[in-house]
């Protein structure tokens, strides 16, 4: 059976510059893979290339063994790939519930004119949507900030509630840059439980950027290594941790 994600070879050239050289992936449902790696290591244009921002310059995307790289972000996302951002990217000015139905838009059984007329069709369909958007809320622990402005929520808040925006898609692969930027412990752990649970309970294939590593070591089943756009290492986080090259690279600078 092939994997969920397979990346071979990877390359990501910006003029003179090789920032990903000869990546390598492999992640499966229900896994949580963590790509680890100093600052420019290449990680988030390892991103930017999975989800169809960049034109890779070499190697192979393959989602459920189909090549999808060089395809435009929409068809990638509709094919089950989703991903946050290093920066929170929500609607401020929108409620928590209504950041949750505008993500919704594209599964919303409906076109213009059953809109107008307010179809049957149309108010299941809408219905629907409200209630997949609140069973969200809630199991981001956001029941009670449904009518907040997304802008007023706590920070922590806002991460969740951008994982629950994420959702909205009905990904099979949730991509996650950098999500524990800017969070207290006490929100990291709150972060660490969520990524369990996408993992474990909705069978969710998680790819992590991040350089908070207890979070990593804690919640990863494999982890990459990049430096300098090459891969270092890979392995368990047991075999991260006692890694001499790792250790030398990145480990050692904490
Ligand atoms: N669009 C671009 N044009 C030119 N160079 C770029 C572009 N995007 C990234 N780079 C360069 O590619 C290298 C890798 O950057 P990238 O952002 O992928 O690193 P990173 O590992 O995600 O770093 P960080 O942990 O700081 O986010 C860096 O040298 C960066 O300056």
């Amino acid at each position: 059976m092939s994997a969920l994600l397979e990346v071979r070879d990877l390359a990501m050239r910006f003029g003179g510059l090789l920032a990903v050289d000869g990546v390598s992936l492999s992640l499966g449902a229900r896994q949580v893979l963590s790509m680890i790696g100093p600052n420019g290591a290449g990680k988030t244009t390892v991103f930017n290339c999975l989800t169809g921002f960049y034109r890779p310059s070499a190697g192979e995307i393959l989602l459920d063994g189909e090549p999808i790289q060089g395809l435009p972000g929409h068809r990638i996302t509709r094919k089950g790939i989703v991903r946050t951002f290093q920066n929170v990217r929500l609607f401020r000015e929108m409620t928590a519930l209504e950041n949750l139905l505008v993500a919704q838009h594209r599964h919303l059984n409906t076109n213009f004119f059953a809109g107008l007329l307010k179809t049957p069709a149309f108010r299941r369909s809408e219905r629907q949507a409200l209630e997949f958007a609140h069973q969200w809320l809630e199991r981001v622990g956001l029941a009670d900030c449904a009518n907040r402005l997304a802008g007023t929520l706590a920070y922590g808040q806002q991460r969740r509630l951008e994982i629950a925006r994420c959702m909205m898609t009905r990904p099979r692969l949730l991509m996650l840059d950098e999500p524990a930027a800017g969070l207290n412990p006490r929100e990291t752990e709150d972060l660490k439980a969520l990524i369990g649970l996408l993992r474990d309970e909705h069978g969710l294939g998680v790819l992590l950027i991040e350089h908070d590593m207890p979070l990593v070591m804690g919640i990863s089943d494999r982890i990459v290594v990049i430096n300098q756009g090459r891969p270092l290492a890979e392995g368990t986080p047991a075999q991260i941790r006692c890694h001499p090259e790792v250790i030398k690279a990145y480990l050692g600078e904490a």
